[in-house]
């Protein structure tokens, strides 16, 4: 196995009987950059620790390349981790606070401050070499920090929510930053969010934390489209989650029967399902297509508007479902120049196409 890439095998952490991380397995690909994300508690900071080395596991190993590190120190493991609060040391410069893991690492003075200085310029503040922290902004104090951590080149990078102390447009563009010294360094990153966006557009893979487990491990795009259990679809942005039975499976789609009246509909083919299995058809608003009462070719769904909000680029509608039973409808659409929209009480038809809809089997709930 290559020499950056991370592997953690039956990993597992207890705090006395409570499970922080349950017996974990993961493989990160050198140069691969993975986002732990998941709800507040889930085991992210956790899992992030064992690998650095700040916490003993109870059990299983972390292995860098083909070597185990799991119980070496932190220092050896040619590991840089940033966390959210930087900690820069206030009383050096900024280029003694960012020489200072070379120094540390016995590399001598003058060529300590030419990579330091080097790593200033990646970071795009070379002119603050000088100064200390106290005269840097925050988002700056926190290029900084990575500038520190890249200095030595580790070949994984742990980042605990590094952007969470930034406004919205700094950590926009910090984002930005970081994929492109991700790209110049070619490191294995794992990085931490709370942030579903910032997990989304930042990622090759996110792996989804529950309750000290993965609940899934995959690309963006598998966690959006394909979630394999409720909690997914439900934890990464909206879902409209409809309880339905299969009735029949033909080819690439199913037909199943929604709700306690068993309205007819289609979704994609799931090989692990079978006629009469229990599943929840999940399908995300941009795919909802929406249309006042009687005016949709082949509607399903038949609900009555409850709130609307136009989001600049989007707008969404909000609804309750005709049938008592299922729960509230969200559909969007790109908000139309002529401002027109839908309004509070309006009778609609909702539809959707079979690919565009993807079951969920009732066993995988969570
Ligand atoms: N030193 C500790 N002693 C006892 N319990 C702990 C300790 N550290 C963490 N825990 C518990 O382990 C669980 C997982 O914590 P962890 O910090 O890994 O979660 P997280 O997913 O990173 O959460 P957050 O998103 O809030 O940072 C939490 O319930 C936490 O309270």
């Amino acid at each position: 196995m290559s020499s950056s890439s991370l592997t953690v095998q039956k990993l597992s952490k207890r705090y006395g009987d409570f499970v922080a991380l349950a017996e974990t397995d993961l493989v990160v690909a050198e140069g691969e950059f993975l986002t732990l994300l998941g709800p507040s508690g889930s085991g992210k900071t956790t899992l992030l620790s064992l690998v650095a080395g700040l916490a003993r596991p109870d059990g299983g190993a972390v292995l860098i390349g083909s070597d185990d590190v799991t119980y070496s120190a932190p220092h050896l493991r040619d590991i840089g981790v940033v966390f959210q609060n930087y900690a820069l040391f206030p009383h050096m410069t900024i280029l003694e606070n960012i020489a200072f893991p070379l120094k540390m690492r016995k590399i001598e003075a003058g060529e300590a401050r030419r990579r330091a200085q080097e790593a200033l310029e990646m970071i795009r503040l070379p002119h603050i070499a000088q100064r200390y922290p106290k005269e840097l902004s925050g988002g700056q104090q926190q290029r900084v920090a990575l500038a520190r951590c890249m200095v030595y080149r580790p070949s994984i990078i742990l980042m605990d929510e590094p952007l969470g102390a930034l406004d919205k447009k700094l950590r926009e563009h910090m984002q930005l930053e970081i994929k492109r010294i991700h790209r110049e360094l070619g490191a294995t990153i794992i990085y931490v969010t709370h942030d579903q966006e910032e997990a989304m557009t930042m990622s090759d893979r996110i792996c989804l934390m529950n309750s000290g487990r993965i609940e899934q491990l995959g690309t963006p795009g598998d966690l959006y489209f394909r979630p394999e259990t409720l909690f997914v679809a439900d934890f990464l942005g909206e879902s409209n989650l409809l309880p339905a039975k299969v009735e029949a499976v033909e080819g690439g789609e199913i037909s199943v029967a929604i709700g306690a009246k068993g309205i007819k509909g289609r979704a994609l083919a799931d090989g692990r399902l079978a006629p009469g299995a229990a599943v929840h058809i999940m399908i995300r608003p941009q795919n909802l297509s929406i249309a006042p009462a009687g005016e949709v070719d082949g509607a399903k769904l038949q609900a009555t508007v409850t709130d609307v909000m136009v989001t600049g680029s989007l707008t969404k509608v909000y609804m309750k479902a005709a049938e008592e039973e299922l729960p509230d409808l969200v559909a969007a659409f790109p908000t139309r120049a002529s401002g027109e929209t839908f309004r509070m009480g309006d009778r609609v038809a909702l539809a959707w196409h079979g690919t565009d809809a993807v079951a969920i089997p009732e066993s995988a709930r969570n």
